[in-house]
Parts: structure tokens; sequence; C-alpha cells
């Protein structure tokens, strides 16, 4: 329990990027023994014997039987290889993604999304699972009732503006509009639309006790004519008739985490008018390979000589901790791509569906334009606003290394290692935004990539993958 409250904190804590703990801060001491048989390197057999604690009944009770879904081949002598069909016994999950397990008295880390339990133990872990909300709102809509996030929000200009920029731009198409702005947390975007534009209705809908406070905010700046604010989730309000526009600040990390974005789409289908409008009216997720010098060298190369001495063993520890998750709130240099980047998803939000969201593929090429050492990835979103004038500009709000930074920054995923790579080298592959079924605003990021050599005489290709949660 203690970890599950853990990865909960974890979840509210990068809303918005804000990082706040490791995972394994409040691991019960369970966890913590079995991280030092690990570090003694010991195999399971030989601390059985170590292990006569007095909890040692209470251990056994919690290993668990998983089957392996896929083969999996461990990298280093921590990880255990395992092929698909193979019966592991998971003794600890000290991480969501990384269990401690065993296979036939070989013992190591797995990767949690290789296995699954047995079809009774599944169903009796459902059953416990059942009482949670996959949507966790009352943590979620918990952090947009504090001022936290909306200070954050606020006060990163590059965002704020962009909607501000889209309103006024759009002031003459707007008049005697019916809008929605799903999600107003503070109210920002309804305000100036009331202030910028002539709508004849502006429905700000927030389902978080923010709500009481926007609408003294709408009163204060002497909008209430205009704006109506709704509390209550965007797919449950009543609203007295369609509207016109739907205008929205949903995007999360790596645009998707959160997944605000489904209750936009249910709103679209629920409350837009045919030919209505939606803001923003598409989105893309980029991508490019990149160096990440400092990180690595912050959390991976210090253990090489701390004080001169040799802490390389925890290197492997090092590379489950700060590199199984992406780093979120990275600021790339524009120096570190390694070439041009590259849109891998591209969202219509007009057609985009719930469903479609289960999973989203997305493919890259890359060649590179310059050698350097290829640490992992980083990804951006950008969204576009369709212009309503005739002849209007679109309006643009990236989030990418060439523009203004903003609260989201950029997400980096880092590979277990780097690799020394070579102008006119390249780097093909694709990417897996797989949603979680369980907690429906978490998701998986998978990478696959091939680097092609361009100057071995024989043509080498070495291939990697990896899973990154987000976060469970
Ligand atoms: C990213 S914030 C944007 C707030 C505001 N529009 C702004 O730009 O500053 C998203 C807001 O949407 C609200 N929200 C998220 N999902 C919602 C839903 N299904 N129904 C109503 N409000 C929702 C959150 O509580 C939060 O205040």
């Amino acid at each position: 329990m203690q970890l599950k409250k853990c990865c909960d904190d974890n979840f509210t804590a990068h809303l918005r990027r804000v990082y706040i703990s490791s995972e394994f801060t409040d691991a019960p001491s369970y966890f913590v023994k079995r991280f030092n048989l690990f570090l003694s390197g010991k195999t399971a057999g030989e601390s059985k014997s170590d292990m006569q604690t007095e909890n040692e009944e209470e251990e056994d009770a919690s290993v668990e039987e998983y089957v392996a879904l896929t083969n999996y081949t461990g990298s280093g002598s921590d990880q255990l290889s395992f092929s698909s069909g193979d019966t592991l016994l998971v003794h600890s999950k000290p991480s969501s993604e990384w269990w401690w397990a065993e296979l036939k008295g070989d013992i190591g880390y797995v990767p949690a999304s290789y296995l699954r339990q047995d079809a009774a133990a599944a169903a009796a872990e459902e059953e416990e699972e059942e009482d949670e909300d996959p949507w966790q709102d009352e943590e979620y809509f918990g952090s947009y009732g504090k001022l936290r996030l909306h200070l954050e929000m606020l006060s990163d200009k590059s965002r704020t503006e962009a909607y501000r920029q889209v309103i006024l731009s759009n002031s003459a198409s707007l008049r005697n509009k019916v809008v929605i702005d799903l999600g107003c947390g503070t109210g920002i975007i309804s305000l100036f639309c009331a202030q910028l534009a002539q709508p004849s209705e502006v429905f700000a809908v927030e389902a978080s006790s923010m709500a009481e406070y926007t609408r003294q905010l709408v009163k204060q700046n002497g909008c209430e004519a205009v704006v109506t604010v709704l509390q209550g989730r965007a797919e449950e309000i009543e609203l007295p008739e369609r509207v016109d526009v739907l205008v929205s600040e949903w995007m999360g990390n790596c645009l998707l985490f959160e997944f605000m974005v489904e209750s936009v789409l249910v709103a679209r289908d629920r409350w837009l008018k045919e030919g209505g409008v939606m803001w923003p009216s598409s989105a893309t997720l980029t991508l490019v390979p990149c160096q990440a010098n400092s990180y690595y060298a912050e959390k991976m190369a210090f253990w090489e000589q701390p004080y001169g001495l040799d802490f390389t063993p925890l290197q492997p520890l090092a590379q489950q901790e700060f590199f199984t998750k992406p780093k979120f709130s990275h600021l790339i240099e524009p120096d570190d791509c390694l070439t041009t980047p590259c849109d891998v998803l591209c969202l219509d939000m007009y057609t985009l569906q719930v469903k479609d969201l289960e999973e989203i593929k997305g493919q890259f090429h890359f060649c590179l334009e310059k050698s350097g050492v290829f640490h992992g990835f980083t990804a951006w979103f950008t969204v576009h606003f369709e212009s309503l004038e005739t002849g209007g500009a679109t309006v643009e709000l990236n989030t990418g290394p060439n523009s203004e930074p903003t609260h989201w920054k950029q997400t980096l995923f880092m590979l277990d290692r780097p690799v020394s790579v070579f102008a006119g080298d390249s780097i093909s592959g694709n990417i897996l935004l797989r949603r979680n079924s369980v907690w429906r605003r978490h998701m998986t990021v998978t990478l696959h990539w091939s680097i092609n050599s361009s100057t071995e005489e024989t043509d080498t290709t070495q291939v990697g993958t990896k899973s990154f949660p987000m976060w469970r």
C-alpha cells in the first residue's frame, strides 16, 4: 500500500511537470531489505538462509507468480533474461516498472510490463483495484483546486499569450458566437473571450473547486453577463444549447499525459455544433535523437569515481532509478539535437476518437547531421489554432527547443547506455503511446530504434527498444 500511495503522489506531482519525490523514498522495509540483498550480490538461494528473519513467513506470502508475455534479454548482470511463457516468482516491486524476480534459481530485475499475473491472481488484484478510481479524480481535481498549478500555468507567458492571441486575432469571427471553455481553471481564456471579443455566451466549465473562485473572478472583472461558470465534469454537465467554439488547454507532458483530451473529445461530440470550431485544432508530437551530457554525468557518470572511489557497482541501480521513467521538465539545448526533429504523431481534433487514444503509433527516420553521443530521444508538442478570419494566420503554440520555454519544457527518454554516433548515420524506428488500461490518465511510451552506421565498411545495425511508463 505504501508503494501505491507513493505512485499516486508521483502522479499528482507530475501533473504539469512538477517533480517532487523519488518513488523509493517511501519504500517499505521489505523492499529495502531486498535491495540490500541485491547489492550484496547474493542469489535467492544463497540468501534464503540469511533471510531467516521474523518476517520470513510474511515475505514468502508476498511472493507472486507471473507469466512472461514475451521474450526478454536482460542487459547487465542484474537483470534476468526470460522466454515467453516462463513462470517467474516476483519477490518485490521496488518500482512500478522494475521488479525483483526469480527464475530457475536466478534472481534479478525484470521489466514489469513484460509479465502478467496468472488468471486467479489477476482476478484477485482486479477486485482489489475495483474500489480505486481509474481516473484518480480526487487527486487530479484536488491539485487543480489549489493555486500552485494555476500559478505555474498563468506564469507561462508563451502558453497564455498564445491563447490570448487566438482570441484577439479571431475577435471579429467570435462576435455573437457561443463558446465553451473546457477546463477553465481560473477562467483566463473565458475572460480573454469576454474582454477581447463579443461572444454571446461563454460557458466556463471547471470540475475542481477552483470554479467557486472563478465565479468571483468573472464578477470582479465585470464579465458575468457573458461568462457563466459551471462547476462539474465536462462529461456530465448540461448546457442549454450547443456551442460554436470549443476552446481548451488540455495538453499534458508528452502531449497526452493526464488524458484530459478524452474529456475534450466527449464534450466535442456532445456539445459542438455541426461545423463548429475546435481550438486547438490539431496537435503534433515531435521527436529528436539527442545528447544529454550533463544529465548523464549527473546521474550515471557520477558513480565512476566519487571522491576517488570506484562506485560503478551502483550504476545498474542508477540506470533503473533515473533512466526508467522519462525525465519531465528537460530543457534541451538546440545544440544537443543530433539532427533535425521529426513530427511523429499528428492528431486532428475534429476527427480524433476516444478509442484512438488507446494506442497511438508513429514512425521516425533521422539522418544524423553531426557526430556525438546518442543518449536518448527528446519529445515535445506543438498545437495549432486554425483561423476563422478570411486569410487569417494559424496561431501556433510550440513547446520545442527553438521556441520560448514553456512550463511543459520537454520530455527526455534516456537509453540505458549511450551510443557513439557519427554524422551520416541513420536512426529509424517507431514510437508507441499505449494508454494504461487501468489508470486512465497514464500511458507507456515505447521506442524501438535501429542505428545504421555509415562509417563501417560492412554495414552495421544496432537495434534497441525501451518502454517508459508515464507514470504507471
Ligand atoms: C491545464 S488546466 C487549464 C486551466 C485554464 N484553462 C488555463 O488555461 O489556465 C486544465 C483545467 O481543466 C480542468 N479539467 C480537467 N478535466 C476536466 C473535466 N473533465 N471537466 C471539467 N474540468 C476539467 C482541471 O481541473 C484544470 O483546472
